[in-house]
């Protein structure tokens, strides 16, 4: 029997090192295979130097390789440990790439009713009116609501054929490209979903959707940080998080674990920014005034504690409430204070979003900062 280092490849990649997300081939871990005859002798190389790591690595490459290829094949593994070099910890995009889109920012906050839905349809709205291609997934499970926020709770995606293969077309509104775990469920029906349910929808629906050219994927996850942000997140490339709190001390510490579940080794997405929803009320009668019912600046201060950017605050305003309620966000507004709020808070998500990533084209960097009436950024490392 003749062994093809193409089958051998193949096989290894059907395994990951214990520990990491990515198969082997994949990851970089396998850095040579070479093939006698029947003999394949494999060099891998795995950052985990437990003896049950080394163990495992060592076994599983056996099997696969035995399984796949050839059950007689003789098979050497040798196996070399190296520690991780710092640099590296610096956050990567994982999972597949999404071709054409070009930023997927995930919206969280820890806890529930902050906000959250709101200020990623008013993000998304703002970004398009800055002339970017925008997406909104509503991953929220619990309670998805970007049906009611763009008013299209009565309409489906449709299926379209793209190169063969047919995919959900999003909803198209004011701008904005809409997919929603709401879509698919009934109004007043209970979804019960397990964590690998959930992902599997989402996943289907944003690798089986037809986004075409997206600058920007906002996705609305759900309150809270449960298994399922982790299988969500795990498998999306994630090009970093913004999360919304209110001033509130229950809401902060809950916001103060969704950063850190961001920042968690094995997430590492990198946290944009706060943003601090219904920081003061003001009364129309008494524009001078700003009442803190939630609290003082509790965001701006959590931001400074844990060295992420604050990107601004969003007032209580009957009008975000009300424009949400009947299907068109407040950002849509011409020339107001709300206009205006958000329109500060997107660009700093878009300066943020530049900034990370390093390894975006200089030309494109500047595409996108003086589309969202930013300055051009410096590419270089200061
Ligand atoms: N700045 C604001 N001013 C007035 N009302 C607001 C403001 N932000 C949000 N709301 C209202 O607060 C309620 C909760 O908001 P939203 O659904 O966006 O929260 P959420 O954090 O996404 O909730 P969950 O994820 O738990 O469903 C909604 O009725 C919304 O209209």
């Amino acid at each position: 029997m003749k062994i093809e280092k193409k089958d051998v490849l193949k096989a290894l990649e059907t395994i990951s090192v214990p520990g990491e997300g990515q198969n082997m081939v994949e990851s970089g871990a396998i850095k040579n295979v070479i093939v006698f005859g029947e003999e394949v002798v494999v060099d891998v190389t795995i950052n985990n130097p437990s003896l049950q790591a080394k163990k495992k690595t060592e076994v599983s490459i056996l099997q696969a390789i035995h399984k796949e290829v050839y059950q007689k094949a003789q098979v050497k593994v040798n196996l070399k440990v190296e520690a991780p070099v710092q640099e590296n910890k610096a956050p990567q995009i994982k999972g597949k790439p999404i071709p054409g889109i070009d930023n997927i920012i995930a919206v969280a906050s820890g806890k529930g009713g902050v906000g959250k839905s709101t200020v990623t349809a008013n993000l998304a709205v703002s970004l398009a009116k800055m002339g970017f291609n925008v997406g909104l997934l509503d991953a929220d499970i619990y309670g998805p609501s970007a049906t009611i926020m763009f008013d299209v709770i009565n309409e489906k995606p449709l299926s379209v054929n793209v190169d063969g293969k047919s995919k959900m077309k999003p909803v198209e509104s004011y701008g904005v490209k809409v997919l929603s775990i709401g879509f698919f469920t009934q109004p007043d029906q209970a979804v019960v979903w397990r964590g690998p349910m959930a992902a599997k929808a989402l996943n289907q629906m944003i690798f089986d959707a037809a986004w075409g050219e997206l600058d920007f994927l906002l996705v609305d996850l759900p309150p809270g940080t449960g298994d399922i942000h982790l299988s969500i997140m795990q498998s999306l490339p994630l090009t970093g998080a913004v999360v919304v709190s209110t001033p509130q001390n229950v809401a902060l510490a809950d916001a103060r674990k969704g950063v850190a579940m961001f920042q968690q080794e094995s997430i590492n997405v990198p946290v944009l920014g706060i943003i601090e929803n219904m920081a003061y009320f003001t009364p129309p009668e008494l524009p001078e005034n700003k009442y803190h019912i939630f609290g003082k600046d509790g965001a701006r201060n959590l931001a400074e504690d844990l060295q992420v950017r604050f990107l601004g605050e969003l007032p209580l305003m009957q009008t975000i409430r009300e424009a949400g309620d009947v299907g068109r966000p407040a950002a849509m507004q011409e020339d107001t204070l709300v206009e205006q709020a958000f329109i500060d808070i997107t660009r700093n998500v878009v300066e943020e979003t530049v900034k990370r990533n390093e390894n975006l084209p200089p030309t494109q960097a500047i595409k996108i900062t003086t589309m969202a009436g930013c300055s051009p950024v410096n590419k270089q490392k200061q």
